[in-house]
């Protein structure tokens, strides 16, 4: 492990906490500058700071697993929405207590952090992870592999499957706009079968929803909520590039779940059926592909949100 620590400058009287902060330092240097004003301001608060940069995807996990609440107070996930994914994954595989999961946001759409009202500046953000509250979360899980927001199949994921890494990397969100613009006039839409605790639906694309949030400020399910061991099944019933257009432009005006052709059902255990080998994507990246069992995890995860 590549770890470098510094000492903290304590505030007088401020709380102390043992913080490692896990950093995927592949993106942008505006990030770079975002997670050194953060440090500081945590360190000003008394933080003791170990951070742990990243060298290739897999390795936010690994460090996650091997954590223990014995070593730290709390650990940081400094990233997009996939290395928080990914030490959710690694602290859910720990052996013993694990200390609870803080976020700097430092992705595209920072989709959780939205869900969890995590916005502002620097000082904001290290108020939140020394002296927030804690919530404890329940997962998903699909064909083994856990995620906290969302898990979803067709449009989306092709989309996520193929958005350029490069141009993300430069542009952000906008590489997100262009490969939607560019794969709703190329995707075939092949339909898919979903089973919803035991009853069958027919749907295009199907997002399994587990906070409210998707794809940044905008909300998908109202009722969703991480705090309630139950999903909220998006199924968007039409495909072709119109309606594909229609959804996106549904779920920016906050109508999505309004629309006719959208029908949002609870669920436990959600079966989806379809061309084999298409993409299944969990908190923006790719984890599984059809067929796919979602599950809600019998592991739950304690976060820290701001107070
Ligand atoms: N050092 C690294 N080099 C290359 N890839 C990495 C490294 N560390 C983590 N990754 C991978 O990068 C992927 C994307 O990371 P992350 O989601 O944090 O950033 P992002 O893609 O820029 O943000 P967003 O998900 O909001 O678009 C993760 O799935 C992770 O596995």
């Amino acid at each position: 492990m590549h770890m470098t620590t510094t000492q903290a400058r304590s505030e007088e009287g401020a709380p102390r906490r043992r913080i490692l902060v896990i950093y995927n330092p592949s993106a942008g240097q505006w990030r770079r500058r975002r997670l050194k004003a953060t440090l500081r301001d945590l360190e000003i608060l008394g933080g003791e700071l170990t951070l742990h940069e990243t060298t290739r995807p897999g390795d936010a996990e690994s460090t996650a697993e091997g954590l223990s609440a014995t070593d730290y107070d709390v650990v940081v996930a400094a990233g997009g929405d996939g290395t928080i994914n990914e030490v959710a994954n690694g602290l859910i595989k720990a052996r013993g207590p694990v200390p609870p999961l803080a976020i700097i946001p430092l992705g595209t759409a920072n989709v959780l952090a939205q869900e969890i009202g995590l916005r502002g500046q620097p000082p904001i953000i290290a108020k939140a992870i020394v002296s927030g509250g804690r919530q404890r979360v329940h997962l998903g899980k699909a064909n083994g592999r856990h995620f906290i927001m969302m898990a979803g199949v067709g449009f989306d994921a092709h989309v996520v499957a193929n958005v350029d890494l490069a141009l993300k990397r430069h542009t952000g969100k906008i590489a997100y706009v262009l490969e939607t613009l560019t794969q709703a006039l190329r995707y075939g839409f092949p339909p898919c079968r979903v089973g919803i605790d035991g009853r069958t639906f027919d749907a295009c694309s199907v997002v399994v929803c587990n906070g409210r949030h998707y794809g940044g400020p905008f909300i998908a399910a109202p009722e969703a909520s991480l705090e309630m061991p139950v999903f909220q099944v998006c199924l968007l019933e039409r495909g072709g590039w119109a309606h594909a257009l229609r959804y996106g432009a549904a779920l920016i005006l906050g109508r999505l779940s309004r629309l006719p052709d959208v029908r949002i059902l609870s669920g436990r255990v959600i079966r989806i059926d379809g061309q084999n080998g298409l993409p299944v994507q969990g908190d923006g990246d790719i984890i599984a592909t059809l067929p796919v069992e979602i599950s809600v995890a019998v592991e739950t995860l304690e976060l820290i949100v701001p107070a």
